[in-house]
């Protein structure tokens, strides 16, 4: 269970939100809502522990979540703007990397099916600065494929992807939230669910 409570975070002399309360139980998704500049990746990225809220607490398991720190974070992925992707290496490459910094000691062949459902089978060798941006982000989404990270903290997941990867995006995080993983996102599109529950906040007025 993830729980947020009174948290406040502000930028300059502006408070993005405050007295901010929500939880998000096993097998719940989050979408988080508001216009440009309304903190969505500010919430986002204070959930990971990437950006020091002003006020406010953040607990995982009935406990601060700055408390656990490494503990916590090996239990989220984080999916933001920038991909994490590295261009010099293959997408195989990549997702190695990311698989061993995920305690995910997956064999290649779990990779290769990584790659294949999400559409890159033929360019699982090359640079992936040889990749389009939106085969880039793919390799990027391979990784929720191989993670084993209960929470899921996804910015923007859907820009950038054709409607087959959206689809296909759709189904990893309805699976996810199936098999009783928690999701927190932002996105401009709807999330469909196949079972689960659904909540939205909305920043901003
Ligand atoms: N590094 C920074 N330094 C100062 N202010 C910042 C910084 N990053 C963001 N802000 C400000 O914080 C506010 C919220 O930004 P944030 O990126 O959280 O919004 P958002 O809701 O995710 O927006 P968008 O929908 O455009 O991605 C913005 O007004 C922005 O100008």
């Amino acid at each position: 269970m993830l729980e947020v409570s009174q948290l406040e975070c502000r930028r300059g002399d502006r408070t993005l939100f405050s007295a901010l309360d929500f939880s998000v139980a096993p097998g719940n998704l989050l979408h988080v809502r508001g216009a440009n500049g309304s903190g969505k990746t500010t919430l986002l990225r204070s959930l990971c522990g990437l950006f020091t809220p002003d006020s406010g607490e953040i607990r995982w398991q009935g406990e601060s979540a700055r408390r656990l720190g490494e503990e916590y974070r090996r239990d989220l992925l984080y999916f933001g703007h920038h991909n994490g992707i590295k261009g010099d290496l293959t997408g195989v490459e990549n997702l190695r990397i990311a698989a061993t910094l995920d305690a995910n000691r997956g064999d290649d062949g779990v990779i290769w099916d990584a790659l294949a459902r999400i559409g890159l089978a033929g360019f699982e060798d090359l640079p992936t600065r040889m990749l389009s941006q939106g085969q880039k982000k793919r390799v990027a989404l391979a990784r929720l494929m191989l993670s084993r990270a209960p929470l899921w903290i996804l910015d923007e997941p859907f820009t950038a992807l054709d409607l087959g990867a959206v689809d296909l995006l759709q189904t990893l995080i309805a699976e996810h939230v199936a098999a009783d993983g928690l999701v927190v996102l932002t996105t401009h599109q709807e999330v469909e669910l196949t079972a689960g529950g659904l909540a939205s906040l909305h920043l901003g007025s």
